[in-house]
């Protein structure tokens, strides 16, 4: 199986496009009010009907409540939901249960006891998304901040429906991929020439890098996982 690639914070038509020919599995639409890559409702609903059926189109949220989460799925019709903030287990299981689709929960790493959050996430989402710690200090997004944690932190990672993500580039994908055993990467800050400012190369060169590293079975550490 070959590795899953997501490409997050799209805006515009032409960075779709460019995921889509890339071969990107999955893109992120945010829905977070403060972040550069905010999109409203009504834009999303265009660039996820123009995604159909090419790849998954996934909504982002931060700690939304389940009410406006479910405008929100009826205004976009995503295929998943990615859940980005503070949200409990209950949360997500209320959430795959109202809404019929697939969470991911995204998961700070900066020490190894995070993993037991994340095995705890894991058991009740479809997706673990492990990202950074956001930086202290005003300013700070929950995501989408461009900074990578120690991958060797994963190094006792049990299998299971894992994705990795904060900081990733074409630069640095192979060796966070050779670090981290997950089936599949989330990359934002990493192909922006600016805050919230995709460019088509660089999503091209980054999907390009991940393919270059090969399926999962040929990383040795993920040969029993079939996600
Ligand atoms: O990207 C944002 O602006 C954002 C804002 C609020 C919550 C989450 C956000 N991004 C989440 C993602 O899925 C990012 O792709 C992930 O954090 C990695 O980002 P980056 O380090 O910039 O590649």
């Amino acid at each position: 199986m070959r590795t899953i690639v997501k490409i997050c914070g799209l805006s515009t038509e032409e960075t779709l496009d460019a995921a889509i020919a890339a071969g990107a599995d999955m893109v992120g639409l945010n829905f977070y009010p403060k972040s550069p890559r905010f999109v409203t409702p009504e834009r999303a609903a265009v660039l996820a009907a123009r995604a159909r059926g090419k790849l998954a189109v996934v909504a982002l949220t931060v700690d939304v409540p389940l009410p406006a989460l479910g405008d929100l799925v009826a205004a976009v019709d995503p295929d998943w939901l990615q859940l980005h903030g503070t949200e409990d287990e209950d949360t997500i299981r209320a959430a795959r249960r109202t809404f019929g689709r697939p969470v991911m929960r995204a998961v700070g790493v900066s020490a190894t006891g995070d993993l037991a959050a994340a095995a705890r996430f894991a058991a009740v989402a479809d997706r673990v998304l492990l990202d950074a710690k956001p930086p202290k200090g005003p300013g700070a997004l929950p995501g989408g901040n461009g900074i990578a944690f120690d991958w060797d932190l994963l190094a006792g990672l049990e299998a299971g429906p894992y994705m990795l993500s904060g900081g990733l580039s074409v630069g640095n994908v192979a060796a966070a991929l050779a670090a981290a055993p997950v089936i599949g990467v989330d990359v934002s800050s990493g192909v922006e020439r600016a805050p919230g400012v995709k460019d088509p190369d660089l999503i091209h060169a980054f999907v390009s890098a991940v393919r270059a590293v090969g399926p999962i079975a040929a990383r040795s550490q993920l040969e029993s996982i079939a996600p």
